[in-house]
C-alpha cells in the first residue's frame, strides 16, 4: 500500500502516446537546452540533467538555490509552452481546476539519482505533483511528510503517472536507481521525468 494521496497509475501512456510526448519534449529540449544544475550552497553539481517548459521553471545553482524562474538559467530565454500533451495529462490526473504553472524535465543517465526530498518551494500546495516517467524503469522510493518517515519503494516504467496530492502532497520521495535497457523508447536509453506542478495561488 502507497500512502495517503501517493498514487501510482502504471501503463497511462500507450507507447504511441509515449512517442508523441516524446516528440514534444525533443522540440523542448530544442529550444531550452538540458543543464547541470548544481546543489545550493555546496555547489555541487546534480546527477540529473533539467530543463522546463511552462510560464515557470523550477532552478537550482549554488549562490541562489531553489527557486522557480521564468527563464532558462543558461540561454536567459523564456521556458518553452507546456505542450497540449501535457497539459492533457494534467487535466485527466490532478483533479484541480487550474492549470499547471512549470513543467521540471528531468534526464537521468544510467547511474543518475535523486535524493529523498519533498516538493516545496511552491507557494500553492492545494494542486498535486504530476509526475510521469518516459524511457528506462527507475527505482521510486516515496515515504512520509516527516523526513524519518518510512519509506516504500516502487518500480517506475515508461508511461506510468505518480500522483502526490492531498495528504501526501509533500511527501519525501526520491529516485534510487534507473534499470538500463528495460525501455526501447530512448535510443541512447536513459529516463526522462515531467513533473507539472501548481506553483502560485490560484
Ligand atoms: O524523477 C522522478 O520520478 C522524481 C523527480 C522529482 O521528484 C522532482 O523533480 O522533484
Ligand atoms: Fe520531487
Amino acid at each position: 500500500m502507497l500512502p495517503d494521496g501517493v498514487q501510482h497509475i502504471a501503463m497511462c501512456l500507450n507507447i504511441d502516446e509515449q512517442v508523441a510526448l516524446l516528440k514534444d519534449i525533443r522540440a523542448i529540449v530544442a529550444e531550452a537546452p538540458l543543464y547541470i544544475p548544481c546543489m545550493p550552497k555546496t555547489g555541487k553539481p546534480m546527477s540529473v540533467r533539467m530543463t522546463n517548459c511552462g510560464p515557470l521553471g523550477w532552478v537550482t545553482d549554488k549562490e541562489n538555490g531553489y527557486r522557480y524562474q521564468a527563464t532558462h538559467p543558461v540561454t536567459r530565454n523564456l521556458w518553452p509552452a507546456m505542450p497540449a500533451s501535457l497539459m492533457a495529462l494534467w487535466h485527466k490526473y490532478a483533479n484541480y481546476p487550474h492549470p499547471p504553472e512549470a513543467c521540471l524535465i528531468n534526464f537521468y543517465e544510467q547511474g543518475a539519482k535523486m535524493g529523498l526530498h519533498q516538493d516545496k518551494d511552491e507557494a500553492n500546495f492545494d494542486a498535486p505533483v504530476v509526475s510521469i516517467s518516459l524511457g528506462d524503469d527507475c527505482l521510486f522510493r516515496v515515504g512520509g511528510p516527516e523526513r524519518g518517515s518510512s519509506t516504500k519503494s516502487i518500480r517506475l516504467a515508461s508511461g506510468d503517472v505518480i500522483v502526490l496530492g492531498g495528504k501526501g502532497r509533500l511527501n519525501y520521495h526520491g529516485v534510487d536507481r534507473i534499470y538500463p535497457n528495460t525501455s526501447p523508447l530512448l535510443k541512447n536509453g536513459g529516463r526522462i521525468n515531467l513533473t507539472m506542478r501548481r506553483v502560485t495561488p490560484a
